[in-house]
C-alpha cells in the first residue's frame, strides 16, 4: 500500500491525463483479456444470463461468466463512427436491459465523465435514477463495477433488481449469508459488486488483483453524503474511502493507464457537505460535478401537530390510513392476524416490558390522555437528551443499519473545506438547467394546478424515531386491520428479509421503520411517507420522503410532530463539534415544521442550496391553506426586546437592581434564558401575566429571523435559548414605529387556538426548599398582592388567590382575543 497523503497531494497537483473513449475500453496489460482485443465483438450482444445470487460455485462457471460479460464489449476501435453515436448504442443497451428508451441528461453526463476517466460527483433528487450511472459501465465494458453502499437492505434490493435485469451482481459483508460469494466476486464472477465501506477497506489487495484480471471500470460511492460529518448520516468508515484513490491509481498499479475513476452519488448534500466529500475522498481537481434539481413536483408535503407518543395519538393520526386499508375488510381479516403473529414473535425479541404492556392493550381500551398542556414551557428539554456514549462498540455492518448505535469516530476531525465547489457548481448548474428538465417540472406544475390530482391507493412507510415505536405502531396498525410490519436493525435478519420482500410484492401495506429502511429503497408506487415524530435533520427527512412517488404520480409526505415541544437529539456518540452540528440540523428541521408562510417544497430545495424557480408547489399544506393573517405584534415585541435589552445593559454596566433580582441575581447574570425574560415580561405587565411560553417562543424565533435577537450562548440550540439583542434589535427598540406585522408561526397558532394560560402557581413549588429563593418569592408576592389589592384590608389567603386568578383570567381573555387568528 501507498503512503497516503504525500502521494495523493502530488497527484492532486498533476492534471489528470485526458484520453479518448477507446482508452477506456482497451484492456491494457491484461493478458487474459487479449482474446477480446483480438476478436472484436458485436456492439450489443445477447443479455448476460447469470443471476443473483450465482448458484454455480465452479471455476468454470466463473470463466463462462467472464466470457459472457466480454460479449457486451462494444468494440469502438472497429467502428470509428460509433465514437460519435455511442449514446445510441448505449440507449439500445439501456432499453434491452432496463426497458428505458433513453438516458436522462444527468445520466448521460455522468457516463461522459466516466468515459473521460474523470471523477464525478452526481447530485440528483431521490428516485431520479442515479444507479444507472454506475451500472451501465459494467455492461459496456465487461469490467467490474464496485459499488460502496451503506445499508444491507439497499445492497440486497439493488442486487435483486439487477438479477431481474439479467446482470450478475452480489453484495459482500456480514449480511451476505453465503461465505463463498466473496471469493467468487474477487475471482471476477460478478459484473457489479456491492460492498459496505468496512468490507472494501479489508479487500483492497484482492480488488487490486481483480483490477489486473477482469478489470475494475469504476468505484461508485453511493449515498456519499455519509462521508461528511456535516451531513445527516455520517459513517466514519466512509471517510476512509480515500484509500481507493491511493490504491487504484495508475502510479500505484502499473498495469493501469488511468486511475480507476470514482463516481460519488447522493440526493441530499448541502453545499458544505459537497465540499467535504470532494476533499475527504481525495477526488480529482477535474471532478465533474453534476447537479440537477432536488425538486420533486409530485410530492405533497404537510406538517401536522401530534403528540405521537401513545396509542391514543395513533388512533387519531392513523384513522385515515386505517379507513383506507382496513375499511373494506373489517369483517374478515385473516391476513392481518398472520402478520400480527409474525410481529408477536418479533416482540419476544424486545426486552422492553413497557412496550409489551402498551402493545397488549387494544387501541380501543386506551383512554385519550392529552397531556400536551404539560409540554408547554418546556424550553430546556433539549438538555435532557445530551448524547450518551456507546464507547467500546466497534463498527460493524450491523451497526451500519443501527440508527442510534452508530459509532462516530472523530479521527480526522478538522478537515478544511474543499476548493472545488463554488465555481464548478454554478457552472454546472447552468448546464443542468436544461429545457428538457424545466419542461418536466412545468408540466407537473400545470397538471397539479389544473386538475388537483387525487391520491391513488398504494403502500405506505411510517418512519418513527425509535425501534420501540416501530413495534408499538405496527402492532397498533395490525390490530386495526392493516397489513403492517415493523422494520428496525435489531430485528432478526430473516424477519427483515421477509418484510422487505413482502413490501416489494405488495403483501404488506404499511412498513413501520426506523431509518434502517431508508436510503435507496426503490419501490415505485409508495403513495405515502409518514414521519411520526421529529426527524433529526432536513437531509434525513428529504431522503426518506424521497421514497414516495417514484413513479411520478402524486404522493403524500406527512410529518406528524409535537409542535409544542422542542425536539431533542437521539442519543449517539458525538464530539462537542458534532453535537453542535447535530443541533444546527435539528434546528433547521424544527423551523421547517414551524414555518407557516413559505411553500414547503421551496423550503426543502432551498435548504440544499438550490434556487427555487417555481413560485410554489401549489399543493403543500402552506400553499393550500395560505399563510395565517398578519398580526401587529409591536407591543409584544417591544416589551420582550426591552426586557432583554435592559438585562444586557445592566449586565454591561453592572447595575443590577437588588429588589428586582434579589439573591438570585448571580444565577441570572450567568444564564439569562428566554424563560427568565418571559417571566420578567409577565411580572412587568399585567396584560401579559398569564401568557403562554409557547407563544413567546414563536415570537423570539421571529425576532431572531429578523436579526433583532441572537443566541447569547456559544452553542447551537434547536431554538434560541439565551437571547441577546443585536445592534439591529436595539435600533428597532429606539424606533417609534407603531407597526410590527408578522405571521404567527405554528406554535403561536397552536397556543392561540388552545389557550393555556401561564400561572405563577405552576412554578411555585420549584426551588421552594431553598430559603433564599423562598424569601425572595414571598417578598415579590407580597409586593404584587399589595399592589393589586390597593388600600383594601388584607383578607384570607383563599380570597387573595381568587382575586389574582380573576385578574389573570381577564388579562388572559383580553390577550387571547387580541391574538386569535382572524378566520
Ligand atoms: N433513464 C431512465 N428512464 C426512465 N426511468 C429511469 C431511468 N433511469 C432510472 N429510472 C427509474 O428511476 C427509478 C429510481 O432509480 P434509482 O433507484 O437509481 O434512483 P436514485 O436516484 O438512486 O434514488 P435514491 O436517491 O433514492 O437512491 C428506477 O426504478 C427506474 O425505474
Ligand atoms: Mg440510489
Amino acid at each position: 500500500m501507498l503512503q497516503r497523503s504525500g502521494k495523493r497531494a502530488q497527484s492532486l497537483l498533476v492534471p489528470m491525463r485526458q484520453s479518448s473513449i477507446l482508452d477506456h475500453f482497451s484492456l491494457t496489460n491484461r493478458g487474459k483479456r487479449s482474446k477480446t482485443e483480438a476478436e472484436p465483438v458485436l456492439p450489443i450482444s445477447e443479455p448476460e444470463v447469470s443471476h443473483y445470487p450465482v448458484e454455480d460455485t465452479q471455476e468454470d462457471r466463473i470463466c463462462d461468466l467472464q466470457a459472457e460479460s466480454d460479449s457486451y464489449l462494444v468494440d469502438w476501435s472497429q467502428e470509428p463512427d460509433t465514437l460519435l453515436d455511442w449514446e445510441k448504442k448505449l440507449n439500445r443497451l439501456l432499453k434491452k436491459h432496463f426497458g428505458y428508451p433513453f438516458l436522462k441528461k444527468f445520466q448521460k453526463e455522468a457516463l461522459e465523465a466516466w468515459l473521460n476517466h474523470q471523477d464525478c460527483l452526481v447530485l440528483a433528487a431521490t428516485g431520479s435514477g442515479k444507479s444507472i450511472c454506475f451500472q451501465i459501465p459494467a455492461l459496456l465494458t465487461g469490467k467490474v463495477v464496485v459499488v460502496i453502499s451503506p445499508l444491507i437492505s439497499l445492497m440486497h434490493d439493488q442486487c435483486l433488481k439487477l438479477a431481474k435485469h439479467g446482470v450478475s451482481a452480489c453484495f459482500l459483508g456480514s449480511g451476505q449469508p453465503d461465505s463463498s460469494v466473496e471469493k467468487k466476486a474477487m475471482g471476477g464472477a460478478y459484473s457489479i459488486i456491492y460492498v459496505c465501506p468496512e468490507t472494501v477497506l479489508r479487500l483492497i489487495q484482492p480488488l487490486q488483483k481483480l483490477a489486473e484480471t477482469r478489470g475494475i471500470a469504476l468505484f461508485a460511492i453511493d449515498e456519499v453524503h455519509c462521508v461528511s460529518k456535516w451531513g445527516h448520516d455520517f459513517r466514519p468508515d466512509y471517510r476512509r474511502l480515500s484509500i481507493l484513490r491511493e490504491n487504484f491509481s495508475s502510479s500505484t498499479l502499473k498495469f493501469l493507464r488511468f486511475d480507476v475513476p470514482l463516481m460519488a452519488l447522493t440526493a441530499t448534500a448541502t453545499v458544505q457537505v459537497r465540499e467535504d466529500i470532494l476533499k475527504s475522498l481525495c477526488m480529482s481537481k477535474e471532478t465533474k460535478i453534476i447537479l440537477t434539481s432536488f425538486f420533486r413536483p409530485n410530492l405533497r408535503f404537510s406538517v401536522k401537530h401530534s403528540k405521537t407518543t401513545s396509542p391514543s395519538s395513533y388512533r387519531k393520526d392513523f384513522s385515515d390510513l386505517i379507513d383506507m386499508y382496513a375499511g373494506n375488510r373489517r369483517s374478515g381479516n385473516k391476513k392481518q392476524t398472520i402478520i400480527s403473529h409474525k410481529l408477536d414473535s418479533v416482540l419476544h425479541c424486545s426486552t422492553d416490558n413497557s412496550v409489551r404492556e402498551a402493545d397488549r392493550k387494544s387501541p380501543d381500551d386506551v383512554e385519550e390522555s392529552d397531556d400536551s398542556d404539560s409540554d408547554r414551557d418546556d424550553i430546556d428539554s433539549e438538555e435532557e437528551w445530551l448524547p450518551t456514549s456507546s464507547a467500546g462498540r466497534t463498527m460493524s455492518v450491523e451497526y451500519l443499519e443501527n440508527e442510534v448505535d452508530v459509532f462516530q469516530s472523530v479521527d480526522d476531525w478538522d478537515v478544511a473545506c474543499g476548493e472545488f465547489c463554488g465555481q464548478l457548481l454554478s457552472e454546472d448548474r447552468d448546464v443542468d438547467g436544461s429545457l428538457e428538465e424545466i419542461d418536466v417540472l412545468d408540466k407537473a406544475e400545470e397538471r397539479l394546478k389544473s386538475c388537483g390530482e387525487t391520491l391513488e391507493q398504494g403502500p405506505t412507510i411510517v418512519y418513527v424515531p425509535t425501534r420501540k415505536e416501530t413495534l408499538s405502531v405496527s402492532k397498533f396498525l395490525c390490530q386495526s386491520g392493516v397489513k403492517a410490519a415493523a422494520y428496525n436493525a435489531s430485528l432478526p435478519k430473516s424477519h427483515l428479509r421477509t418484510v422487505h420482500k413482502d413490501f416489494h410484492d405488495n403483501n404488506v401495506e404499511v412498513v413501520v421503520a426506523t431509518i434502517a429502511f431508508g436510503m435507496g429503497i426503490d419501490k415505485s408506487n409508495v403513495r405515502r411517507i409518514i414521519h411520526y415524530g421529529w426527524p433529526q435533520s432536513l437531509e434525513a427527512y428529504y431522503q426518506e420522503a424521497g421514497r414516495a412517488g417514484r413513479d411520478g404520480k402524486l404522493a403524500d409526505c406527512i410529518l406528524f410532530a409535537n409542535l409544542t415541544r422542542i425536539p431533542s437529539l437521539l442519543p449517539n456518540r458525538r464530539s462537542e463539534e458534532q453535537t453542535n452540528q447535530a443541533y444546527r440540523m435539528l434546528s433547521d428541521c424544527f423551523r421547517y415544521g414551524m414555518n407557516t408562510t413559505n411553500c414547503r417544497a421551496q423550503k426543502l430545495v432551498e435548504y440544499f442550496g438550490e434556487t427555487f424557480d417555481h413560485k410554489k408547489c401549489f399543493m403543500c399544506d402552506v400553499c393550500v391553506k395560505g399563510p395565517p393573517n398578519m398580526q401587529n405584534l409591536k407591543e409584544e415585541a417591544n416589551i420582550l426586546m426591552q426586557v432583554i435589552a435592559a438585562h444586557h445593559q445592566y449586565l454591561l454596566e453592572g447595575l443590577y437592581d437588588d429588589f428586582t433580582y434579589g439573591d438570585v441575581k448571580q444565577r441570572f447574570r450567568e444564564k439569562p434564558s428566554l424563560r427568565l425574560f418571559v417571566s420578567k415580561v409577565r411580572e412587568q405587565s399585567m396584560k401579559f401575566a398569564a401568557t403562554d411560553m409557547l407563544w413567546w417562543r414563536g415570537l423570539t424565533r421571529i425576532l431572531e429571523a429578523k436579526g433583532y435577537l441572537k443566541e447569547g450562548d456559544n452553542r447551537n440550540h434547536v431554538q434560541i435559548k439565551f437571547p441577546e439583542p443585536t445592534k439591529l434589535g436595539l435600533e428597532f427598540l429606539s424606533r417609534n414605529d407603531q407597526i410590527f406585522n408578522v405571521c404567527p408561526e405554528a406554535d403561536m397558532l397552536l397556543s392561540m387556538a388552545k389557550p393555556k394560560s401561564y400561572s405563577s402557581f405552576s412554578e411555585w413549588g420549584r426551588g421552594w426548599a431553598d430559603p433564599a429563593i423562598r424569601r425572595e418569592r414571598l417578598k415579590r408576592r407580597r409586593h404584587f398582592v399589595d399592589e393589586s389589592r390597593g388600600s383594601r384590608p388584607r383578607k384570607g389567603r383563599k380570597r387573595k388567590s381568587r382575586k389574582h386568578n380573576s385578574d389573570t383570567r381577564t388579562v388572559r381573555g383580553r390577550l387571547t382575543a387580541k391574538l386569535s387568528v382572524k378566520k
